[in-house]
């Protein structure tokens, strides 16, 4: 007979964990005080002193409230460390939204994600620039600590203008193209958000939509998709699915999120990848 899974989301450890997040935070605003230089990986993208610092701080946190879960970081992967695992584990992005980070700008956070069972079950997302927190477990309401106080956030009933979300530094057609042709004649106000914050702003009802057909990597997305249902919202794979976890190089080749309302599915107006391989991560 097959052990009965456990699933290890709870109230407790999105605290733990929004507390490990902070101190990640802390730790790369001192690199932001010391000062530092960016420096380029195998695939070409940007890492920094701050990343492996807010890496260490998370994975040493890790240890301590979840020991014996395994944890894919984006640095460790970077270095070919990725330990084996089944339908439970971690993903963490220390710094997503380098390049922002690197130019100097606000619009860059630390994600913790849990995945159980192909599913982010617990987020943890802090901006370390503005000092706003988002947590939230399966089962749980989506809390949001900035400054106007902790409160319980939700997903806005979809607005017009429709406010779309779209990346800051990685600009593709498609995202526009998409909404020009999904949504024919409707007014659609663009917004351009560095990071997983754009999870953030879904989850808090500030926003209705954020097409992504683009490239991404599971670390970069685990953290806000679990906010974000807690929320109310939804975040879906190109064919309209459910966005799954643990594919192969842990690769997102696009995905839709909204407010909860079902999007028209966005493989139909992808951009081609080459023949649908893996991209490099991080860039
Ligand atoms: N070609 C590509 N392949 C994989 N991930 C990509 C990518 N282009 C952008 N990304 C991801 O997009 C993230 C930034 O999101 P945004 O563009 O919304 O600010 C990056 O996170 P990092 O900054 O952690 O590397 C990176 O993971
Ligand atoms: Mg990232």
């Amino acid at each position: 007979m097959a052990e009965p899974r456990i699933h290890i989301a709870s109230a407790v450890l999105a605290e733990q964990l929004g507390e490990a997040a902070r101190e990640a935070g802390a730790a790369i605003l001192e690199v932001v005080r010391k000062g530092f230089t960016a420096q380029k990986k195998i695939d070409a993208s940007p890492v920094t002193d701050a990343d492996h610092a807010a890496e260490a701080v998370v994975l040493a946190a890790l240890a301590r409230h979840a020991p014996g879960v395994p944890v894919v970081a984006e640095e460790q992967f970077a270095k070919g460390i990725v330990p084996d695992h089944g339908s439970s584990f971690f993903l963490v992005d220390p710094l997503d939204g380098t390049k922002s980070f690197i130019k100097g700008g606000d619009d860059y956070t630390v994600n913790i994600g849990l995945i159980e069972d192909g599913i982010p079950s617990l987020g943890a997302i802090y901006a370390p620039a503005t000092d706003r927190l988002w947590i939230a477990h399966h089962g749980g309401k989506a809390i949001c600590e900035d400054e106007a106080g902790r409160r319980t956030v939700h997903v806005r009933e979809r607005a017009s203008p429709m406010v779309a979300l779209a990346s800051k530094n990685h600009f593709t057609q498609g995202a526009a193209d998409y909404l020009e042709r999904a949504f024919p004649g409707e007014a659609i106000e663009q917004r351009a958000v560095g990071s997983s914050l754009k999870f953030g702003i879904l989850a808090s009802g500030d926003a209705d939509i954020y097409p992504r057909l683009g490239p991404t990597s599971e670390w970069d997305t685990a953290a806000g998709h679990a906010i974000l249902i807690a929320a109310g919202g939804r975040c879906d794979g190109p064919d309209g699915q459910p966005l799954r976890y643990g594919k192969k190089s842990y690769f997102n080749p696009g995905f839709c999120a909204t407010s909860g309302w079902e999007a028209p599915p966005i493989a139909s107006y992808m951009e081609p990848f080459g023949g649908g391989g893996d991209l490099p991560q991080g860039v």
